[in-house]
């Protein structure tokens, strides 16, 4: 009952050091449980705990057992973002009606339980320390939705099971080795990444060691057709590239002249000429080992054409795969290019903003080299031609990421340290589905305001710039605002024309009348799931905050961080 609960609670306080939040107290009776005590909800009728969120209130040490363990009502246990560590007790992990259970970003070091709760929903360990191997007893959770271990040492082979309800799996950066099992091929490969020993799909295939004769047979005949296959296509690339502008291009070494000689347009290093002074300079703390050389020689594809140049992705021995900026138009001289590549690394120390790895600067050409992110952008997320559903929490998540990103990059870049191009196509969503802000800095070394690349990118930019160039930390707030509506309601911030005007995106949620925001404003997409309703309309309201015609309205940017945690608080998701 609820006093044998409340027991329970003040036992596990009492054992775990934690920080002042959590001021759970013996006195106003039982009730208070339930409407008073931080982290704690019970059933509707009051009578017992079924649900203990605790994310970041400074936990630590072992989970006592005989505590949280007797809580035989509880559905949600999150004890995420504390540093809790050991092994979980029996008794929690015996609970009967837990459903979700959430332990990430602890330091658990033990080997991962060889049982659950039967009836768990949501398993999150990722980012502790367990170790051993995934227990194949894992199988039984048969309802299992949600299963993320990525980020621990987990070893050995991945057990062949079947989860017939997995939607979400994660195993990424673990020391997972062999063979995926078939049924788990379908994920993607973000799901896991960061496993050397690991192969077949949807990484690399495994090789294998003993081949049959008809295997042989077999290999020469498809090789065979293989073989004809690529020399058509060769042929056919070869005929479609005459008198076509390239997009895919073979980077070499440049004119040791620095002359262009016979390159094509399209490749990036067209100015460089390798001297002793011109090298590309990579900032502490970046993981690659390439030279310029390799970069120039690497197979690169155009992947977009923005307004500070053309990007691509190139790839070197097979291997690495990065991104390369070449910027045009940039109208500061080396020295200020240099002292600005400083503060955009300082500012990019911040796990939601892309950081920049590397940079050349010849006269003739500048190039910035990033990390590759495989999952791409918010926009190709959101409005890209094989986009899969987006649900709520990972809106939440990026939106969450990304406002923190921009709020960093203005409290660390100074008080007039702007962004300057925040759209969906700037945020790129990394491994864990968070949100990371590119092309930070940019706008100081170009031609002051970034020409739109494309109309919609018209509809993030704030209104007084349309009037001056006045540039303000307001202005990213503005288009960080237009950027949530877009996520809330899946719309591109320029909508197509309504009797011969265009409305911007900010323009159309305000002409629905607010009892038809349900209905009409928010993503049909997110319609399906439960119990969001009263999340979603906080955050258009964060949205529409951002987005009024004043500057000095807007909240700053940290504030926008306050309000959106504000929320999640209130109504956290796990
Ligand atoms: N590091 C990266 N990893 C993966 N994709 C990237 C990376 N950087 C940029 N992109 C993607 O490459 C495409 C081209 O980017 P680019 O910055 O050149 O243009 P843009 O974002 O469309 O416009 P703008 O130049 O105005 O920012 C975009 O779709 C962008 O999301």
């Amino acid at each position: 009952d609820l006093s044998s609960d409340k027991k329970a609670l003040l036992d596990f306080a009492a054992a775990v050091p934690h920080g002042p939040k959590l001021k759970w107290g013996n006195n106003n009776g039982n009730t208070s449980i339930c409407t008073s005590w931080v982290g704690i909800k019970c059933t509707s009728d009051g009578t017992r705990v079924i649900t203990v969120r605790l994310p970041a209130v400074g936990l630590t040490g072992p989970i006592p057992p005989n505590t949280l363990g007797e809580l035989d009502a509880l559905r949600v246990l999150s004890l995420r973002s504390n540093y809790l560590n050991g092994s979980l007790p029996n008794d929690l992990l015996s609970l009967p009606s837990l459903r979700s259970l959430f332990l990430q970003h602890n330091n658990f070091t033990s080997n991962i339980p060889a049982f659950f709760p039967h009836h768990l929903h949501i398993l999150d360990l990722s980012f502790n320390s367990f170790t051993g191997s995934i227990p194949s007893n894992i199988q039984y959770l048969t309802r299992l939705t949600r299963l993320y271990l990525q980020n621990n040492s987990l070893s050995g082979a991945i057990p062949d099971v079947t989860f017939l309800k997995l939607k979400h799996m994660n195993i990424s950066y673990n020391k997972l080795k062999g063979s995926i099992p078939f049924s788990l091929q379908t994920f993607p490969n973000s799901s896991f990444l960061g496993n050397p020993s690991l192969c077949g799909l949807p990484l690399r295939p495994c090789s294998k060691k003993k081949i049959t004769l008809w295997a042989i047979v077999a290999f020469a005949i498809v090789g065979g057709v293989a073989v004809i296959l690529l020399v058509v296509i060769f042929v056919f690339c070869c005929l479609r590239k005459v008198g076509t502008d390239e997009t895919r291009v073979q980077i070499r070494k440049p004119n040791p002249t620095g002359g262009r000689g016979d390159k094509p347009r399209a490749e990036y290093g067209g100015g460089v000429v390798e001297n002793d002074e011109n090298k590309l300079v990579f900032f502490e703390g970046s993981c690659y080992n390439f030279d310029l050389e390799d970069l120039l020689r690497a197979s690169a594809e155009v992947i977009g054409k923005g307004s500070f140049g053309t990007t691509y992705k190139a790839v070197m021995g097979g291997l690495t795969t990065v991104v390369v900026k070449r910027l045009n138009q940039v109208v500061v001289n080396k020295k200020d290019f240099e002292q600005q590549m400083e503060v955009i690394e300082r500012v990019g120390q911040h796990q939601n903003v892309v950081p920049l790895r590397a940079f050349f600067y010849s006269e003739d050409e500048k190039l910035l080299v990033y990390d590759y992110y495989a999952a791409g952008s918010l926009m190709a997320l959101l409005h890209g031609a094989d986009r899969i559903p987006f649900d709520w929490e990972t809106r939440v998540k990026i939106a969450v990421g990304t406002a923190r990103g921009i709020a960093h990059i203005h409290s660390t870049g100074g008080p007039t340290f702007t962004h300057g191009n925040i759209k969906s196509s700037n945020i790129l969503i990394d491994q864990d589905m968070d949100g990371c802000v590119t092309d930070t800095g940019l706008v100081p070394i170009m031609n002051s305001l970034p020409a739109p690349s494309s109309s919609q990118s018209l509809g993030y930019r704030a209104p007084e710039l349309f009037e001056n160039q006045n540039y303000s930390q307001k202005s990213d707030v503005y288009s960080f605002g237009v950027l949530l509506l877009e996520l809330l309601t899946g719309k591109q911030p320029i909508q197509s024309p309504v009797r011969g005007h265009m409305v911007d995106l900010p323009r159309w949620v305000q002409s629905v009348v607010r009892e038809e925001w349900t209905s009409e404003v928010f993503d049909d997409e997110l319609m399906r799931f439960h119990n969001i309703e009263e999340e979603m309309m906080q955050m258009l309201q964060i949205g529409l905050g951002c987005v009024v015609r004043v500057p000095e309205n807007r909240p700053a940017m940290y504030e926008v961080v306050g309000m959106m945690e504000q929320v999640r608080i209130r109504s956290p998701s796990d």
